[in-house]
């Protein structure tokens, strides 16, 4: 619903309320500000009956539209996207707006994204306040902005830039609006006063050269050449997802047809991403990350429960390419940082390149230098005033624990102790020091000071506290912190093996790395398996593998496949022996034109290998086709999802999804490997993987985890309903 006050004499403002829903929009009485809703539906008859009022009073002689609050309008409640629409459309209302008579002034406070920035945008002037931020988001949700947004802007500010927002869904701050020319005036005053004021100056003026939808489209003279450019890069980019093609596709038909049709072709690329399982997952996973913000452990403990204490300085252990990152990150977000690296030659190599780093990002974002805030020291005794230590060195429990050890005599009591391992158990490291229940896991992924996903690692004796803590933190650093329980490689690391496993077995029985890479590639993934164990380098796998008592040759000096039991590809460990660490070396699952080559090529070398490998162990080569690649990759890691959920390592489906695509690559547009799960229906997941184990029984990672049949058993429920199946271990916290 909307309300209309007449504080000035002339002006009406109409106040856009705020979703009920949600806590952007602030709730009064049971309105909302979006367009969808039923509330959204009371909205928008609000506007439409205030504007055909203020039309027909000849007192009023303009108009300005504002959000209540300080904020404008965020768009649609994603929430009520399945609910069946009703009261007046959006659509010929904004067209209403646009064609009044008399002047109507958006007001922009806070926020107007999506159908928010669209009805901005019918209205005849816009006035912004300095911390505004504007955008058409709607790409990120797998849609197009649906209400002449894609005809309107590019006839505003010019088809590059509009083709720019639209496909990415950026938002774009007051001032930057203002330089693009979305908005007419930008405030550091109270926006709706100045709306008013400047509504009062144009009242009477002729709004022929105001009303956007009358604008010719500016038409870049090589059309074609700019679209086909477009296009390509977009499809480059968007790795499978439809909606920043079909975006492209709209604003194409802004500069070819005239508005109407232009309109119409909007409402029909609208159509059918509206419906697509994309948007589902797009729209799935927004909540999912602001779901793993609430998180909690098994033990009840979650952010109302448990109090994070105030971190002012923290210490990080370790300068290698970890360490560095996390340093940056900390220094960025204002903590005082004591950085400790104990050989001295690596101590200067590091500060060298922290301040690279720092200095290269400073420069980026126009911002000041964060190097005061970083000490460097070559002893462990420099963290003994620090409120939380960050251990960062390399994945070697035995020196893990003697650090862990030293802290806890060095540090002033209550420092919380936290490890950047990435597989290794917290709770041996917790058990060296005097205060276990300080210690957790803050598992940061490469590079640590881009990468948004932090892993909040609770072992079984770390207090809510320090968890609470851990995951304040991340918040401060800018991190998407998702709390999981203690195992062997947490949740990501641990879902990562079977996927590793499966796609080494695919080659045993006759795949090539090339194949498997290309069909993940076709999947999303930025990279294949192959390319990406060649980036990260194959001896760090070698190094835990060698550790875990894996690479050892069997009684005939042969490499084992079978190790603890159970099958095992060696084939990593073989190229390593042969010094094929990867790209580092220019040869790993490809060749490069160098070390530290970056371009894969297809290497004959290691087809041969492949063969003599397989002949070796009497395997005989089969064609395997795409769909089994996928099929055995991707199953056999969300295979081990399930169990990670039947185990109670990660508190829900959201938290793995959202851990796999910040961490892993999974393509955002597929929402995660559980809802991809929930996508193909489970109980055809459950025949797929129980078709694989049959065939390959002796192959680890295939047999249905006891959940997942479950849930197939119990009908399939949808992802938000499997919380109430998953059965939560007791709490040991
Ligand atoms: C086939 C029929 C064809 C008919 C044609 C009809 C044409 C229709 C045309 C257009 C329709 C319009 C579409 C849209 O507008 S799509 C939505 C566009 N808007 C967005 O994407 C904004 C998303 N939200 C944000 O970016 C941020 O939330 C924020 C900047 C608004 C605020 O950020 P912050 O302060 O950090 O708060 P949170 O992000 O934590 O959010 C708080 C709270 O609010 C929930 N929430 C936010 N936005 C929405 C939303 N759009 N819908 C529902 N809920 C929303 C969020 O989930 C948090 O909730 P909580 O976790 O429960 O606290």
């Amino acid at each position: 619903m909307c309300r209309a006050s007449l504080p000035f004499s002339a002006t009406w403002k109409l106040y856009l309320e705020r979703n009920s829903r949600c806590n952007v929009f602030r709730r009064i009485g049971t309105a909302g500000s979006t367009w969808w809703s039923p509330q959204c539906a009371a909205v928008r008859q609000g506007i439409v009956d205030m504007m055909h009022r203020a039309l027909r009073e000849p007192e009023v002689k303009s108009v300005v539209i504002c959000g209540q609050d300080g904020k404008f309008c965020g768009g649609a409640d994603i929430r009520e996207f399945g609910a069946k629409m009703s009261g007046p459309p959006l659509v010929p209302m904004i067209h209403m707006i646009e064609a009044a008579a008399k002047p109507v002034v958006a007001a922009i406070e806070g926020v107007a994204l999506g159908g928010g920035l669209e009805l901005a945008l019918s209205c005849h002037y816009r006035i912004a306040h300095s911390k505004a931020r504007l955008g058409l988001p709607e790409v990120t949700l797998g849609l197009l902005p649906g209400a002449g947004g894609t005809q309107r802007l590019p006839r505003l500010i010019g088809v590059p830039a509009a083709l720019e927002l639209i496909t990415t869904g950026r938002h774009v701050t007051a001032a930057e609006a203002l330089q693009l020319g979305i908005v007419d005036e930008v405030t550091d005053q109270n926006a709706v006063d100045a709306a008013v004021k400047f509504a009062q100056s144009v009242e009477g003026k002729s709004l022929d050269a105001r009303r956007i939808g009358t604008f010719p489209c500016p038409r870049p003279p090589d059309l074609d050449a700019v679209f086909e450019k477009v296009m390509k890069e977009v499809r480059r980019s968007a790795r499978g997802a439809i909606a920043p093609v079909t975006c492209v596709q709209a604003v194409h038909a802004a500069v070819t047809l005239p508005y109407a049709k232009g309109m119409e072709r909007e409402r029909e690329l609208f159509s059918t991403l509206f419906t697509s399982g994309q948007a589902r997952a797009l729209q799935y996973y927004f909540f999912a990350q602001r779901a793993v913000s609430r998180w909690s452990t098994p033990s009840g403990a979650r952010w109302d429960t448990s109090k994070p204490r105030p971190v002012r300085k923290a210490a990080v252990i370790g300068l290698g390419t970890m360490g560095r990152g996390i340093s940056v990150s900390l220094a960025q977000a204002g903590f005082s940082v004591v950085a400790v690296e104990t050989q001295e030659k690596q101590l200067l190599e590091a500060k060298q390149a922290v301040s690279g780093m720092l200095e290269r990002d400073a420069k980026r974002r126009g911002a000041p230098l964060a190097h005061g805030n970083i000490k460097y020291s070559c002893s462990l005794k420099a963290a003994a005033d620090v409120d939380l230590v960050i251990e960062a060195v390399f994945e070697d429990m035995a020196l893990k624990k003697a650090i862990f050890r030293q802290l806890s005599a060095i540090c002033k009591p209550g420092t919380f102790l936290c490890s950047n391992t990435s597989a290794l158990d917290i709770d041996e490291l917790a058990s060296q020091t005097q205060s276990p229940e300080l210690v957790v896991g803050m598992h940061f992924f490469a590079p640590a000071h881009v990468m948004k996903l932090l892993e909040v690692v609770y072992g079984p004796r770390s207090s809510p506290e320090a968890v609470a803590t851990a995951m304040q933190m991340g918040k401060k650093i800018g991190k998407v912190s998702v709390a999981v329980g203690n195992c062997r490689g947490f949740v990501g690391n641990r879902m990562l093996k079977p996927y590793l496993e499966q796609a080494f077995f695919l080659l045993e029985e006759g795949a090539t790395p090339e194949q498997v890479d290309q069909v993940l590639e076709e999947f999303g993934f930025p990279m294949g398996v192959f390319k990406v164990s060649d980036l990260s380098g194959l001896d760090v796998g070698w190094k835990v593998r060698k550790a875990d008592g894996l690479v050892v040759p069997d009684s005939t000096g042969k490499s084992a496949r079978i190790q603890g039991g159970r099958r095992y590809s060696p084939l990593g460990d073989l190229l390593c022996e042969q010094g094929r660490f990867g790209q580092k070396t220019g040869r790993g699952w490809y060749q490069y034109d160098k070390p530290g080559g970056r371009v894969a090529k297809s290497d004959p070398w290691l087809h041969r290998f492949l063969e003599e490998y397989r002949a070796r162990h009497g395997l005989v080569a089969r064609r395997i086709d795409q769909q089994e690649v996928l099929e055995r990759c991707l199953y056999a890691l969300i295979n081990e999802g399930f169990q990670i959920l039947q185990d109670g390592i990660a508190a829900g489906p959201e938290d793995i999804d959202v851990i796999y695509v910040l961490g892993y690559g999974w393509p955002r547009h597929r929402g995660g490997p559980m809802f991809f799960a929930d996508m193909v229906g489970l109980d055809k997941v459950l025949d797929r993987l129980e078709r694989y184990h049959q065939l390959h029984p002796d192959v680890p990672g295939l047999k249905p985890c006891s959940l997942l049949r479950k849930l197939a058993a119990g009908g399939c429920p949808p992802i938000h309903r499997w919380r109430e199946v998953i059965q939560k271990p007791h709490s040991q916290l």
